[in-house]
């Protein structure tokens, strides 16, 4: 059987995957992601995507299949990634505020018995209605925003803030569930051997 580790911190990652009914570890990389030039925004999460993981393999002592991912927020070609204080927070939805952005997640699969490796990313358009002062305000007090990219989680209080998706959900909640599992077939991994 095939040991599979997570190489995230991310506790909406660790729960996407549970939904697999995979098991699996939970590593959490080291890496300072601050180094990294903001390039573009597809290069610059698979880049981390990929630094994640390897980091987390280089520590493992047995040979894993090790995911990684980055998760950021584009608007107008900008980067938007976890904000660094509530004041950022606020900056960040007042921009976001009754518009569209993107919402990028880079993956990477590592497979250290093979040596393969998988990249990829995928996009997300979420649209969010118009939120007034008041209501940001009081959504960044929730605390909800503090370790999310873009400042908001979809999948919590800031489901009601957003007005629509194009695209995949889970890829916004930071893990792409339909590459990981075209990533695993590429990886000539079967999924349904593992579950
Ligand atoms: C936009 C959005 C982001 N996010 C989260 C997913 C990621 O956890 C986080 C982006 O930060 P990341 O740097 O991608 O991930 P992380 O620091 O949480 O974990 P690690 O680096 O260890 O993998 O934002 C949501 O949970 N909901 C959302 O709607």
């Amino acid at each position: 059987m095939k040991r599979i580790v997570l190489a995230s911190g991310s506790p909406r990652r660790k729960e996407l995957l549970e939904r697999l009914k995979l098991a699996f570890d939970v590593r959490v990389s080291q890496i300072d992601e601050d180094i990294f030039e903001q390039t573009s925004p597809h290069e610059y999460v698979e880049t981390l995507a990929m630094e994640k993981a390897k980091d987390v393999a280089s520590h493992l002592d047995e040979k894993a299949i090790v995911i990684g991912c980055d998760t950021v927020v584009v608007l107008d070609d900008k980067i938007l990634g976890k904000p660094c204080d509530d004041d950022q927070a606020m900056v960040y939805l007042q921009a976001l505020s009754g518009r569209a952005h993107e919402v990028y997640s880079g993956m990477a699969i590592l497979d250290m018995e093979t040596g393969k490796q998988y990249l990829t990313h995928e996009i997300t358009t979420v649209t969010m209605k118009s939120l007034n002062h008041d209501e940001i305000v009081a959504y960044v007090k929730t605390g909800e925003p503090a370790d999310k990219a873009g400042a908001y989680g979809i999948q919590g209080i800031g489901s009601i803030l957003v007005e629509g998706i194009h695209g995949d959900y889970y890829n916004v909640m930071g893990l792409p569930l339909n590459r990981l599992y075209q990533g695993f077939h590429a990886l000539g991994i079967d999924y349904f051997s593992l579950v």
